[in-house]
């Protein structure tokens, strides 16, 4: 079967970043980065430890200061506080977990409702959806793992956002709950939502996205499709840790 090649899209991306460069006093964590990701679209963010994929989330939520570059979302320059992200319609989960453990799982849900109309409703409708209503007001800390890591992902899709970025979701988890988070993503993007994903689960990255950006040392060394991505020498030689030797 041949690869795929990377589709051509058209329109503007609802994420644009643009010669991003990011500097923590003498080290360099994004040199000149540009990506894309658009409507519908799951792009997937790797990298080996330390390539500078949490800081590229960082920046684009406003928690770090660029040195240079621009970032966009609906062609719109994101405002510098991270706390009117979600009126922007970015939402966010975290490494780990990042849930309030002391909070039932309807309360932690609640927290990604802030400005809604209906907010009880929109939980409500979210749990049910993630099959979580059963557990609703449960301390989110008795959850197992993957249920957590569920909840973590209720309180970020609960605002039906325009921009998601998960932050390695697959994480401590099992192959079937890895499968049944594909399909989340899959879904969440077949309703329009353009999502970014940082991971290293590399099989999970490769079945889920439509495209795949490659950092390595804070810049970006390949990008296309997983098939394209995964042919690619450098590819293989700075993320998969195989020494490529020419003949
Ligand atoms: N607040 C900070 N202050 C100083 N250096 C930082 C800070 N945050 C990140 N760094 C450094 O920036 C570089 C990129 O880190 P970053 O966490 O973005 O990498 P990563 O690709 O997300 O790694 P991992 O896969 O381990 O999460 C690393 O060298 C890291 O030590």
């Amino acid at each position: 079967m041949s690869a795929q090649t990377t589709p051509v899209r058209t329109g503007d991306p609802r994420l644009a970043v643009r010669s991003l460069s990011v500097r923590f006093g003498g080290l360099s964590a994004l040199d000149d980065v540009s990506l894309d990701v658009h409507e519908g679209e799951v792009v997937g963010l790797i990298g080996p430890n330390g390539a500078g994929k949490t800081t590229l989330f960082n920046a684009v939520c406003g928690l770090v200061r660029a040195s240079a570059g621009a970032i966009t979302v609906g062609g719109v320059p994101l405002p510098p506080d991270p706390t009117r992200l979600s009126a922007r319609g970015v939402a966010r989960t975290l490494q780990g977990l990042g849930l309030f453990r002391g909070l039932t799982v309807r309360e932690n849900v609640l927290a990604g409702c802030l400005g809604a109309t209906d907010p009880g409703t929109d939980a409500q409708r979210q749990l049910d959806a993630l099959d979580l209503a059963a557990h609703a007001d449960r301390s989110v800390g008795d959850l197992p793992y993957p249920e957590q890591k569920k909840v973590a992902l209720a309180r970020a899709l609960v605002a039906e956002p325009q921009l998601l970025l998960l932050d390695e979701p697959a994480g401590g988890l099992g192959p079937d709950d890895i499968a049944a988070l594909g399909d989340l993503v899959r879904h969440t993007a077949a309703t329009g939502c353009a999502v970014l994903l940082v991971e290293h689960h590399v099989d999970f990255v490769m079945g889920v996205c439509d495209r795949v950006v490659v950092l390595d040392f804070g810049r970006v060394i390949a990008t296309g499709t997983p098939d394209e991505v995964a042919g690619d020498p450098a590819v293989d030689e700075a993320y998969l840790g195989i020494e490529v030797t020419t003949p």
